[in-house]
């Protein structure tokens, strides 16, 4: 399986098809709330019907009952990944599984991982916005052990928390990692990022990298460099 989850923030199909048509195998991909709100779910379908593998990235968070409803029409999409926001608690994402399992097709349920903290979020943030005091690495590990408690797959973290994850949660626990750039002072909206190769190192699962690839000259050329440091 693909390390590397490319992350297909376009706006329209046509750049969808155009970056696409590059790969002549399949690939990971996330669709993410951008493509979905311009395109629709159709998008998905789509793209599935090319032979990629899909993170549906829309990062649910709403009171149970909602969430359940939500991933219960998730899971007909026969995608490999959904998501939520940790931050809705351990209700919220057991309701998450029940109704992934209740949609599920063929009897396999798409995975499902937490975003525990955005990789946009700094620890001044955290503790100055969000109002949750400490250091990031404890808020993650927090939410980590309840998608855990609560049957999730794995989380979105940084790759600086990935290790940790794994010692707490076990090594099968997923961690997918966004906020990777190719060099460790290029930031942007990003706050904690990370290179692949010490995504590597950390023992991440499966990079996500949006803009260091669609935005790249040669877009090919940098996924299957990416994917090489991550081997
Ligand atoms: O904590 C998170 C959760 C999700 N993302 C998503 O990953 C990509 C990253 O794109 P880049 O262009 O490589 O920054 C993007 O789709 C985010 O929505 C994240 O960055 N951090």
């Amino acid at each position: 399986m693909n390390k590397t989850i490319v992350a297909l923030d376009f706006s329209t199909k046509d750049e969808v098809l155009d970056f696409l048509k590059q790969f002549d195998e399949p690939i990971y991909v996330k669709i993410g709330m951008e493509l979905t709100y311009a395109c629709g779910l159709d998008i998905v379908k789509e793209v599935k019907e090319m032979g990629h593998h899909i993170f549906l990235d829309l990062k649910l968070h709403d009171i149970p009952n909602t969430v359940k409803g939500g991933m219960k029409n998730l899971a007909k999409l026969g995608v490999e990944i959904v998501n939520l926001h940790c931050a809705g608690g351990i209700a919220m994402m057991k309701a998450a599984i029940e109704g992934l399992e209740e949609g599920s097709v063929g009897g396999k349920r798409p995975l499902c991982i937490g975003v525990t903290q955005l990789t946009s979020t700094s620890k001044e943030a955290m503790n100055d916005e969000l109002g949750i005091p400490g250091e990031v690495i404890d808020c993650v590990k927090l939410y980590a052990k309840n998608a855990k408690t609560a049957g999730l797959d794995g989380v979105v973290c940084s790759v600086h928390e990935a290790k940790a994850i794994h010692e707490v949660c076990g090594p099968d626990f997923l961690t997918v990692t966004p906020g990777i750039r190719l060099a460790d002072d290029s930031k942007d909206d990003q706050k904690r990022v990370a290179t692949p190769a010490f995504a590597k190192e950390e023992g991440c699962d499966h990079i996500v990298v949006g803009r260091s690839i669609t935005k790249s000259a040669n877009p090919k050329e940098t996924y299957y460099q990416i994917e090489e440091m991550m081997k």
